[in-house]
């Protein structure tokens, strides 16, 4: 079953998704949000609500470990480099692009990964790649990053839907293609 919900860092993502008609839960509980819930209050509303994947798309928080721990291999999240290159603590927006710009890298591009305990270094499911340019600024490749990101955390929702993500014995998750089923990428 899937639910129209949002755990919300930002105000802005927050009022978004309550205007678009979507259940918002506000998380952490901060100085700033003071009806945040605490992680065990996430954990007992995710359970209520029957929540069984996480998909994290620009939330600059560490995600806690009891909640990782609660939900093994089921916790995404889309970054905006080619992980593991310009990831973990820092690196998030355009401190990402920067990093990128500044190492004179000829490519980037956004990486969907497993989240664990610590940032970045979950398994690495889903990248695609974008070409730096001679004139490259920040903003334009952070734009040209973003506009993958969202075809990429597409295609990997609806591998979830499809039930086309799998576990290789080696420990490393692959999707089926669609089309034909011997394809993996
Ligand atoms: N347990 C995990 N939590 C989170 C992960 C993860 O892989 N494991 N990914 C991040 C998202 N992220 C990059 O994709 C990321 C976000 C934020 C930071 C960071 O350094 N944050 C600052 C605080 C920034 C703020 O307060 O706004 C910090 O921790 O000092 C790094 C990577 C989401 N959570
Ligand atoms: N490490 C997390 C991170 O850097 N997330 C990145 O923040 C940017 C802004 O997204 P937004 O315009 O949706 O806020 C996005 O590129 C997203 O990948």
């Amino acid at each position: 079953m899937w639910w129209n919900w949002n755990i919300a860092a930002g105000r802005g993502g927050a009022e978004h998704a309550r205007c678009s008609g979507i259940l918002v839960v506000v998380f952490p509980n901060s100085k700033s949000e003071p009806k945040g819930l605490s992680t065990n209050e996430l954990l007992n509303t995710l359970r209520e609500l029957r929540v069984d994947s996480i998909l994290l798309a620009s939330y600059s928080k560490l995600i806690p470990v009891e909640l990782v721990q609660a939900y093994p291999r089921s916790i995404w999240n889309i970054h905006p480099s080619l992980l593991p290159a310009f990831g973990g603590k820092g690196y998030y927006g355009l401190k990402v692009h920067k990093a990128v710009v500044a190492s004179r890298a000829r490519y980037s591009g956004p990486t969907v990964h497993f989240v664990d305990e610590h940032y970045d270094i979950g398994r690495t499911l889903a990248q695609r790649v974008v070409s730096m340019l001679a004139n490259d600024t920040l903003e334009k490749l952070a734009t040209r990053v973003l506009h993958k990101e969202h075809q990429v955390y597409v295609d990997v929702v609806t591998a979830l839907c499809d039930d086309r993500i799998v576990w290789r014995e080696d420990g490393v998750p692959i999707i089926r293609s669609r089309t034909n089923p011997d394809e993996y990428t």
